[in-house]
């Protein structure tokens, strides 16, 4: 029986869907694929790989589609721009798929979206594209170059200059396109690390440790996460390294009463809750009904009894909780600029606007749930993201409008290869390709005043 679909047809409705209409990438991939489960391996991989490629190399691929067609990116029908885009990915990036393929491939696919008359535009620029892609110039000016060979837009590049060198952005840069693996955290209420280890071997899984937790593990070799009854079982929750970090900075003593204020979809909580051995409790919130409803199918998949959701809206003062918290993390909506890698379209989406309003976003709940932490407990503030406003310039604006706060130390609290990340006493930032992780920046702020 013939598939109603092909790959490239289903890359085409999800790069429809990110650019065109605002979608979230993973949210678009992740439900395409499960959407087409009847695919095999080999043909959900291609779809992956083609999507992410198209996405994070946007800005080169529209830089060259502009010297080969008369016809500009931005003037060009969504549709076949897309197709264009995802073509001249195949050609530039793919060596495994010939260029004839990719050519009558697309041209076809311009046909079955009712195009058909660009079809003779579609082939003449891609096999343009393809004889002329060794001999691509890159602009002169050291930022546009930039931009263009790591698809990053000039606004953000210039941001990180602003804060460092160009080595270190350059190996930013690099490590957001190298391929990622994926890393997991050993639910270790129910498993030794050796058993689950030994668990994903019989199932087929690559598995390698990782240099800064002893529980962490990097995972690759298998179709999709919901296919491994290992991780249906609730043996291991997918997280990167550094947000595991927050768990190890939080290191809360048994008995302890935490709060997570932002929690959904549950990765720190519920870290935090493993930390606890059965005792105390975290109270895991967030916004909405839908996020904590997400925060729940974890703690049911994860199978922990001392954490709890609430739905509560953080910048509302709760004072039922003033004082109640020996733990609060504050782990808050950022720009999300140390994990372009994974979100690949974020970076085309946001806006330096938008990070002034986050920055303010999050001194408003900071200010609001400072209040939650008992006299000398501690408050975690973390963000994935790399630019100091977020980060850095919030603590300090946060001490000194907070005179009852201080920083700790967090030099105790990650391994030797980390110390390099500590920027100031108390904060952690870390930063993709100088760190083997997600750029991530966590504070340890401690209440003054005896319990
Ligand atoms: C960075 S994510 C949290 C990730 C989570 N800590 C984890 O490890 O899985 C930020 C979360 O903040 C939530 N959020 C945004 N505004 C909020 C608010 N005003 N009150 C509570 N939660 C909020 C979002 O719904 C989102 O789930």
């Amino acid at each position: 029986m013939a598939k109603p679909l092909n790959e490239r047809e289903i890359v085409l409705g999800i790069l429809m869907d990110v650019i065109e209409h605002d979608v979230y990438s993973h949210i678009a991939l992740g439900n395409t694929l499960s959407k087409y489960q009847y695919l095999d391996k080999k043909e959900r991989a291609f779809i992956t790989r083609v999507t992410e490629g198209t996405l994070e190399h946007m800005l080169e691929i529209d830089y060259i589609l502009d010297q080969f067609s008369k016809v500009k990116v931005k003037k060009m029908k969504p549709v076949i721009r897309n197709i264009l885009r995802s073509a001249v990915y195949q050609l530039k990036y793919m060596d495994s798929v010939p260029d004839s393929a990719v050519c009558n491939e697309s041209v076809k696919l311009t046909v079955k979206k009712g195009f058909g008359p660009l079809k003779g535009f579609v082939n003449g620029v891609l096999r343009s594209t393809a004889r002329g892609l060794g001999g691509t110039e890159y602009p002169k000016d050291p930022v546009a170059e930039l931009s263009v060979r790591y698809s990053m837009p000039e606004w953000i590049l210039r941001k990180w200059l602003a804060e460092y060198d160009m080595d270190t952005v350059k190996k930013i840069l690099t490590y957001f396109q190298k391929e990622k693996p994926v890393t997991v955290r050993c639910n270790t209420s129910r498993l030794t690390l050796e058993e689950l280890v030994q668990r994903l071997r019989t199932e087929g899984v690559t598995v390698k440790s990782h240099p800064y937790l002893p529980y962490a593990l990097s995972i690759a070799g298998y179709d999709y996460l919901g296919g491994l009854s290992s991780f249906r079982e609730g043996l291991f929750a997918v997280q990167d390294i550094s947000s595991m970090l927050v768990g190890e900075i939080a290191s809360p003593e048994e008995g302890s009463y935490i709060m997570d204020v932002c929690a959904a979809p549950g990765g720190k909580s519920l870290h935090l809750a493993e930390k606890l051995n059965g005792t105390g409790h975290v109270e895991a919130r967030d916004l909405t009904e839908y996020k904590t409803g997400l925060i729940q199918e974890n703690i049911d998949r994860m199978g922990l009894e001392n954490i709890s959701t609430v739905v509560q809206d953080a910048m509302v003062l709760d004072k039922a909780s003033m004082e109640k918290a020996d733990i609060v993390i504050a782990d808050l909506p950022c720009s999300g600029l140390g994990v372009l890698g994974r979100k690949t379209d974020l970076k085309y989406k946001t806006t330096e606007r938008r990070l002034e309003e986050l920055a303010l976003l999050q001194r408003n709940i900071l200010s609001v749930v400072c209040r939650y932490v008992k006299r000398s407990g501690t408050l975690i503030y973390s963000t994935c993201t790399i630019n100091c406003t977020e980060n850095m310039e919030n603590v300090q604006w946060f001490l000194k409008t907070h005179p009852d706060y201080v920083l700790g130390s967090v030099q105790d609290k990650v391994c030797s290869r980390l110390q390099d990340a500590i920027q100031e006493e108390g904060c952690l930032q870390l930063l993709p390709g100088i760190h083997d992780s997600d750029g991530f920046f966590i504070a340890r702020l401690i209440r003054k005043g005896a319990r």
